[in-house]
This record gives structure tokens, C-alpha cells and sequence, in this order.
């Protein structure tokens, strides 16, 4: 209800932004943690920072202005990329999943499904310009692309890590590294929380192209133009011939998976695996 409530204002809030912004000649609509320029190809940006982490109110936002984009006929492409220097997403907010209780983990799990279903599904182009650290979630983001190009810096990692912070990938992120990188690779990958460096990445298969970090954008969008220039309808019944069993696979299931999720991230023992990480993410600092 609350959620429901949420979005609600959000979308009357996004859509006052919208005409606002539009009056200023720019076309651009935004909300606080999500700006999105439609002048040229679409460019999606996350800025919630420090970290990008997808907390409740960035993911509710990220799907809004998805869906506002999906509603706009004109929106083809959109480009995917991050506001924060050095980091595209630290991907699920970790204080999301820890010391609140299963009602809370529920609601939050229902919109991370929600996303992933709308991006992964998404009938537009969807290009990411990963400009920074991409773990666990922001790896999914990127996962959810057609097309995934990456900053040439060794220092920027990617990879679904979930299994070094003491929790497990759902089957649905297993099945996209899967359809993305291979049963062998992925299976390796997904026990050792692998986080590759670009070229680790590129060799992989985790991104498609890596490029120095001052032509991501530019390498995007001419990535965009070409993708654009495939008819709309042979490529959107190809894309969803190959990505409607994966997604449907969560669709049937996304009630068991909610509770799969509450009662995992309730118990004692995950609950310390990410004290414990949380912990030693502060040390880090110190
Ligand atoms: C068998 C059934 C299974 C069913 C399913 C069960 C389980 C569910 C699995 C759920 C899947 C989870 C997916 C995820 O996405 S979990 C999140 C994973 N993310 C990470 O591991 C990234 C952690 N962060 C980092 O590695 C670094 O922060 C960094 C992104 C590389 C950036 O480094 P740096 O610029 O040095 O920043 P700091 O480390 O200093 O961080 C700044 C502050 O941000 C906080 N932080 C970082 N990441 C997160 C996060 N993901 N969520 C919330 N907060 C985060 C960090 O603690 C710092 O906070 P502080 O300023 O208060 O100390």
C-alpha cells in the first residue's frame, strides 16, 4: 500500500519534472536518483550515490521512468549508465537485506523482480555504458542489456559476487549469466563470486566491448545508431524468442521466489555473513 502510494507521487512528481524541464528547451524528465535525457538516443542515468546501490526508493524510480519511456513511442534505444564517478552500481542496497524484518525483505524483493523483469523483457534497446564497479546487482543491470560496453580501467570490476558476501544468486540471475557467458563459465564464475577486470570481462563474455574511459558514451551511442537501424518488430519478436523462457521461468514462480528469498535473508547465519561484509566495507575505509 505504501509502495502503491509511493509511486503514485512519484510519476505526478516525475511527470511535473517532465514539463518543467521540457520548458527549459533540454528533453529531459527526472526524478532524485534517476535522470533521464530523451534529446538523441535515450540516455538513462543512476545517481544515487554514494554507490548507486539500488535501495527501495532507486529501484521504485528506476521503474517508473522505465515505464515512461516504454509508454513513449518515440523512445527506441536508451542507453544505461551511471552518475557516480568510478561506479555504475554496487548493485542490491545491502541495508535493504539486513536487520529489517520478512515484510520489509518481501517488498523489496517484489520490486527487484519487477525490474529485472522490465529490463529484461524491455521492448527497446537497451545499451550499457558501464562507466564503473558493477557488482552482484549492477551486473544484473548490465546483464539485462542488449549490448554492454565497458570502461577500459583495471580498477572497475564486474561479476555476480553474491557468493563471497555468504548469500546465493536466485536461479533467475543464474539463468541470465547462463544465457549470457555459458553453463561452464557461469557455474565457475557464480561459486567463486568471480569480479573480472575489463579484459577478463570482454574475454568472458560478461561485456561485449571495452573501450577507454573517455569514449564509453561516444561508443554507446554509435552502438545505438546501429542497433536502430534494425526494424523494430523483427528484432523485438527475436529478442523476446530468445529471453520470454527465461523470464517466464521467474513469472510462473514469483510468489515461491519471494518466499524463498524472505525466509534465506531472515536466518541468523546470512543475517552475520552480511554484518560481517557490512563491517568489512567500513573497514576498508579506516
Ligand atoms: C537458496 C535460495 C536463494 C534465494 C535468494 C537469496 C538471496 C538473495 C541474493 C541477493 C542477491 C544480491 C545481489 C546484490 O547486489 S548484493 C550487493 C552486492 N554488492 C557488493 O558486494 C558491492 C559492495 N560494495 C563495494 O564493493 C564497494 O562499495 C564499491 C561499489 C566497489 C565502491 O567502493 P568505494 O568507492 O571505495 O566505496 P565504499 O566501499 O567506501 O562505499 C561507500 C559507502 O557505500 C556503502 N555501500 C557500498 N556498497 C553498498 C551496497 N551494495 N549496499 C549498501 N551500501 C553500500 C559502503 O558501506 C559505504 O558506506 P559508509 O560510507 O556508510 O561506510
Amino acid at each position: 500500500m505504501a509502495l502503491a502510494a509511493a509511486r503514485r507521487l512519484l510519476l505526478h512528481a516525475g511527470s511535473r519534472l517532465g514539463r518543467r524541464e521540457a520548458v527549459d528547451g533540454a528533453r529531459r524528465f527526472a526524478n532524485k536518483r534517476v535522470l533521464v535525457e530523451t534529446e538523441g538516443p535515450a540516455v538513462m542515468k543512476l545517481r544515487n550515490p554514494p554507490v548507486n546501490s539500488l535501495s527501495l526508493e532507486c529501484l521504485t524510480e528506476f521503474t517508473i521512468s522505465l515505464e515512461k519511456l516504454e509508454n513513449d513511442k518515440s523512445i527506441r534505444g536508451v542507453i544505461l549508465t551511471s552518475e557516480c564517478p568510478g561506479i555504475f552500481s554496487a548493485g542490491l542496497d545491502l541495508l535493504e537485506m539486513y536487520g529489517r524484518n520478512p515484510a520489509h525483505y518481501a517488498e523489496y524483493w517484489k520490486n527487484v523482480q519487477e525490474l529485472w523483469l522490465r529490463l529484461y523483457t524491455s521492448n527497446m534497446i537497451l545499451v550499457s555504458a558501464i562507466n564503473g564497479a558493477s557488482p552482484a546487482g549492477g551486473c544484473l543491470l548490465a546483464l539485462c542489456c542488449d549490448y554492454r560496453v565497458m570502461a577500459d580501467n583495471p580498477k572497475y570490476t564486474i561479476g555476480l559476487n553474491e557468493s563471497l558476501l555468504g548469500i546465493v544468486a536466485p536461479f533467475w540471475f543464474k539463468d541470465m549469466y547462463v544465457n549470457t557467458i555459458g553453463h561452464r563459465e557461469a557455474e565457475r564464475a557464480l561459486q567463486l563470486g568471480t569480479l573480472f577486470s575489463p579484459a577478463e570481462a570482454l574475454k568472458v563474455g560478461v561485456v561485449d566491448e571495452v573501450v577507454p574511459e573517455d569514449q564509453v558514451h561516444s561508443k554507446a551511442r554509435s552502438v545505438m545508431t546501429k542497433w536502430l537501424a534494425i526494424p523494430d518488430h523483427s528484432r523485438q519478436l527475436t529478442k523476446n524468442m530468445m529471453r520470454k523462457a527465461t523470464a517466464d521461468n521467474l513469472i510462473k514462480q514469483r510468489e515461491a521466489d519471494i518466499q524463498n528469498f524472505t525466509s534465506f535473508i531472515s536466518k541468523d547465519s546470512i543475517q552475520k555473513s552480511l554484518h560481517m561484509y557490512l563491517e568489512k566495507l567500513k573497514q576498508k575505509k579506516g
